[in-house]
């Protein structure tokens, strides 16, 4: 099967050969080419360029007439707790009547909340929620989405979590992989006994989910009041020996030397980093690990932003991703993300498209099949409605642009 869409007037982050990630100044490019042509082979890109070199249509058996509209890779969401029970909206109004998230999760509401609700819900009934959320972001141009557990906090609850992302990975057209995140937070039960509640997570929970394959990453909630960078580092060890790499919830609301340690122990990504401070962008040089900014949470809880400017002028990579979730981002919207990394953090559209693509690849380990226009990767893509140019995509943040989107090669 053959697709061949043409006259595309922008024709976004084409990169012949693949690259890993982006880091610093590399960020503002963002390779386009005008009035160009991409050819889909069954689900993979086989060709794309100038119209002037366009194949002839006579072989082929669909073609789309994309005049005036721009097409990119689809965003790729690193982040994201897209499994979940009900929602938490009277805590929304709780916080807009003056609680902070904190006090909120001290009254024995917030992810606990969340827990509570996920364990009385059945596998069925989460899994039909939940598809509903995969459904929508894929409308919105999400092709590859990472998805923790960590609202069932007892084996049963989080083997359902991760069943219930099995089965969306099985079936939907969409990459995704699985995040362990048992150390979301310690459950009533254990609040003054967290060494018991560690136990469990390491000698139960990550063996049962190793042994079903349930999980690529494992994650915690490395901050204070949750879990200490001493308790972070032994389930991120204990993951390890199982084969799963640390993506850790670190700097959200406190810097506590959480970074270092993480890069120290092999993790793939730190994610929010709200809070940095210069020991932390030091321990970050060098290291394979991307910082990972979640901008809409920081928009919906009115916590500060990522500083992207000082990352990216000390040369570090950064992607940016949804963190939807019940409690601090009900959105899973890449395209809001995006936006929102340009006008609150100060990224250009170039590195927001950037962070959310190849960024966004590396830190879920999808690079070989999504993040770019480039031979032999998914036909996974957004075309756009006409646009005067890319730019208007963050610049009208509240516009549904998107026309259609391709995944695998299919349209959907
Ligand atoms: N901060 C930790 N975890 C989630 C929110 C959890 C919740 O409030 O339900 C986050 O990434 O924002
Ligand atoms: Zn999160």
């Amino acid at each position: 099967m053959k697709t061949l869409i043409k006259n595309i007037k922008e024709l976004l982050q084409v990169r012949d050969i693949h690259i890993d990630k982006l880091e610093g100044s590399e960020m503002k490019n963002l390779p386009v080419i005008q009035n160009a042509y991409l050819l889909i082979e069954n689900d993979n890109i086989k060709d794309y360029g100038s119209m002037m070199d366009c194949p002839s249509e006579t072989a082929i058996d669909k073609v789309i007439d994309a005049t005036g509209q721009t097409v990119l890779p689809t965003w790729v969401d690193s982040h994201t707790h897209l499994v979940y029970a009900g929602n938490r909206e009277l805590e929304f109004v709780d916080r807009i009547n003056g609680l902070s998230y904190e006090e909120i999760f001290e009254r024995g509401g917030g992810i606990l909340n969340s827990a509570k609700k996920l364990q009385e819900t059945s596998e069925d009934d989460l899994y039909q929620q939940s598809s509903k959320r995969l459904e929508e972001i894929i409308k919105q141009g999400t092709g590859a989405v990472e998805i923790k557990s960590g609202y069932g906090l007892t084996l049963e609850s989080e083997l359902k979590m991760l069943r219930v992302i099995k089965r969306l990975k099985e079936n939907y057209p969409v990459a995704i992989k699985a995040t362990f995140l048992g150390a979301h937070a310690f459950p009533t039960k254990y609040k003054d006994n967290h060494q018991g509640y560690i136990d469990l997570l390491i000698n139960e929970m990550i063996p049962a989910i190793a042994q079903e394959n349930l999980a690529n990453y494992i994650d915690a909630f490395l901050e204070t009041g949750y879990f200490s960078v001493a308790e972070t580092e032994k389930i991120m060890q204990a993951g390890q020996k199982y084969g799963l790499t640390p993506k850790i919830h670190v700097n959200q609301f406190t810097a506590i030397g959480g970074i270092k340690s993480c890069v120290e122990n092999g993790a793939l990504s730190v994610d929010h980093l709200e809070v940095v401070t210069e020991e932390d962008i030091e321990a970050l040089k060098g290291s394979k690990t991307m910082p990972v900014a979640l901008p809409t949470c920081s928009f919906f809880i009115s916590i500060p932003y990522t500083p992207a400017r000082k990352l990216l002028d000390a040369g570090l990579p950064l992607a940016i991703a949804s963190d939807s979730n019940p409690g601090t981002t009900p959105s899973g919207n890449m395209n809001f993300v995006v936006a929102t990394a340009c006008i609150k953090m100060r990224m250009t559209p170039e590195e927001a498209i950037n962070a959310a693509t190849i960024n966004g690849a590396y830190a879920m380990e999808v690079g070989t099949d999504y993040g770019s226009i480039t031979k032999g990767k998914k036909a996974s893509l957004i075309i756009t409605k006409p646009l005067n140019s890319f730019y208007e995509l963050p610049y009208a943040f509240g516009s549904n642009l998107i026309d259609k989107v391709i995944l695998n090669g299919e349209l959907q």
